[in-house]
């Protein structure tokens, strides 16, 4: 059988990109996203806002729901300051292999855990297996229907603290109006949207950033 479409991704920073020098795997990645097969990643421009909202935050401890193959990953740890963690959870297998090797390739490999399972098992171990207080930053980027489910799970396993913010990806393009109407219907949180396109398209997309009150 032939190549995935992950497999050709990692083909494509192989042979681009600097071992580890993050910006480089980005710019490949980015390049043959938008040149040669598109693919689900958060993409340059949304991952400008990515970017600003990181330096902004500047978390100790960061979680990511849907690594896929760790494009965001890279971009989320290459801005973490020395010491801090970040987690990232990945449903499939195989997306988690090929992550695995764009993120070692980056260099980023001490700043991450990549963990496999699906999210709803995984969080409510997150305090006994990795030994998290709580969680600065969320970047939420996994099935769209999982983002409501999976916030609430958070709150109720008291890894949100006053001042955590969440960043949700493709509010718009796939689309999260739960996850809209729950955030920004709920005082619990302080919602923003930043408006941008689908990766490496001009059709409309978004990023939304809610703080958790307490
Ligand atoms: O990683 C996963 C599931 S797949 C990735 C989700 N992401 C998307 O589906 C996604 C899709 C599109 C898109 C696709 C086709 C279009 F025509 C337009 C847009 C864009 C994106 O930016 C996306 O992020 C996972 C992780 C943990 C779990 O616990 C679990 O249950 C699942
Ligand atoms: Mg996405």
């Amino acid at each position: 059988t032939g190549s995935s479409r992950p497999q050709r991704m990692l083909k494509a920073v192989q042979k681009n990109a600097t071992k580890g020098d993050p910006k480089s795997v980005i710019s490949a990645i980015d390049y043959y996203c938008r040149h040669k097969e598109w693919a689900m990643n958060v993409g340059d421009e949304k991952g400008l806002i990515l970017d600003s909202v990181l330096t902004e935050v500047n978390p100790s401890t960061a979680l990511e729901l849907g690594t896929y193959c760790g494009y965001s990953t890279v971009r989320i740890a290459r801005l973490l300051s020395p010491g801090s963690k970040l987690i990232t959870i990945e449903f499939n297998p195989a997306f988690a292999a090929v992550a695995r090797q764009i993120i070692a390739y980056a260099g980023l490999q001490d700043k991450v855990t990549l963990v496999e399972g699906p999210s709803g098992d995984l969080i409510p171990k997150m305090k006994e297996r990795f030994g998290i207080k709580s969680f600065d930053f969320v970047f939420l980027d996994h099935w769209k229907d999982r983002y409501v489910p999976d916030t609430k799970l958070l709150e109720d396993c008291g890894l949100l603290r006053k001042g955590t913010v969440l960043l949700a990806d493709n509010v718009i393009c796939p689309g999260a109006p739960e996850y809209l109407k729950y955030v920004r219907n709920s005082p619990r949180y302080e919602s923003q949207y930043y408006k941008s396109n689908l990766e490496y398209t001009k059709v409309e997309d978004g990023l939304e950033k809610s703080v958790f009150l307490g």
